[in-house]
């Protein structure tokens, strides 16, 4: 459960008296889902919110550009959750001495096995993304870009062999391999950065919210339908799902279209989203606050999908 931060009864409702039409407190809740901020579930008297304490990798100046981002594409019809703002217009708040905003209740939800229809539409709504930000002129760089891996990699150090014996080693060849290959020259734009499936709600294969836009940069575009191949075209524990992956690249296609030079570079792309995560993932094994609330996610489910691309060089062919 990713509950960082506890927020006391008095001081969210304290919080919500900040906004206008939101209603008084009814309940709230931690929500389970998430690692990186703290989320409560908020009913009030008028409708069901959701309220999010920023934590460790998201910085609070690059709050403005999230919102902003959010709100173009709820403009363009997206089905993105843009923050409410307060009385005085203002969206990003502190609360229990954090960073907060209140933000729109999505309905769906999040998939773990994704059928192949499923991922159809999925990727059709990157491809809307992507197209919708066509003219969105913010930005920030990627933080967890290919520049920051290695240092990651470093920073983690042979305490990855506690993991897996051999992991660091492992993780170094592959991202050595990697850093070779990856291409400079492919379109970049606005992306999501980790459009995984428990960050797409859905209702049966209709996709009713894009949520989590927390690591969204400017990146290579096609680095973004890799990381959604890596975290879609396989079960949790990094098993191949059949029929998943070509599906997702066809919604995708049928959306905005990937370049020949674009889909030439998936496997290489694919391949950095599983050290990215891999490495992320294991960061945050070896350095979860003993008290928190929150179900640390497997760093070897992204080795089984390196492993797998390694051994299907035809997976994007
Ligand atoms: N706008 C929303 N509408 C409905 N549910 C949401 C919304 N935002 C977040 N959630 C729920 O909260 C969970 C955690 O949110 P998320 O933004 O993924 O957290 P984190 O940034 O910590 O990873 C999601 O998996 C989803 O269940
Ligand atoms: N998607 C990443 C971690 C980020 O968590 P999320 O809940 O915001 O997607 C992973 O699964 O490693």
């Amino acid at each position: 459960m990713a509950v960082y931060t506890h927020v006391s009864a008095e001081a969210l409702s304290a919080f919500l008296r900040r906004y206008a039409e939101v209603g008084e407190l009814v309940s709230a809740k931690g929500i389970a889902e998430g690692v990186e901020n703290s989320n409560y579930l908020v009913d009030t008297t008028t409708a069901r919110f959701i309220l999010t304490l920023y934590e460790k990798r998201v910085d609070v100046g690059d709050l403005p550009f999230f919102l902003d981002l959010l709100d173009h594409l709820a403009d363009r019809g997206l089905p993105v959750p843009p923050a409410i703002r307060d009385r005085d217009g203002v969206a990003i708040q502190t609360l229990e001495g954090r960073p907060a905003c209140l933000i729109r209740f999505l309905n769906g939800v999040s998939v773990t096995r994704p059928t192949p229809d499923q991922a159809a539409t999925a990727g059709a709504a990157l491809g809307a993304l992507h197209a919708a930000v066509a003219d969105f002129d913010g930005g920030r760089p990627n933080s967890l870009g290919i520049a920051d891996w290695r240092p990651l990699l470093m920073r983690c150090g042979s305490d990855l062999d506690a993991i897996a014996p051999g992991l660091f080693a492992r993780v170094d060849a592959a991202l050595a391999a990697v850093e070779v290959a990856w291409p400079h020259d492919l379109p970049t734009s606005v992306i999501h950065a980790d459009l995984f499936p428990d960050n797409v709600l859905m209702l049966g294969a209709r996709v009713t919210g894009l949520i989590d836009f927390y690591f969204a940069c400017r990146d290579i575009r096609a680095y973004d339908v890799a990381v959604m191949h890596t975290s879609w075209a396989f079960d949790p524990q990094g098993a191949p799902l059949d029929g998943v992956g070509p599906a997702l690249l066809a919604g995708y296609g049928g959306a905005l279209g990937l370049s020949a030079a674009e889909r030439a570079a998936l496997p290489v792309l694919a391949r950095g989203a599983c050290i990215r995560f891999l490495l992320t993932r294991a960061w945050d094994w070896l350095d979860t606050p003993a008290d928190a609330l929150v179900t640390r996610k497997d760093p070897l489910a992204y080795l089984r999908r390196l492993d797998w691309y390694d051994a299907h060089p035809e997976a994007f062919a």
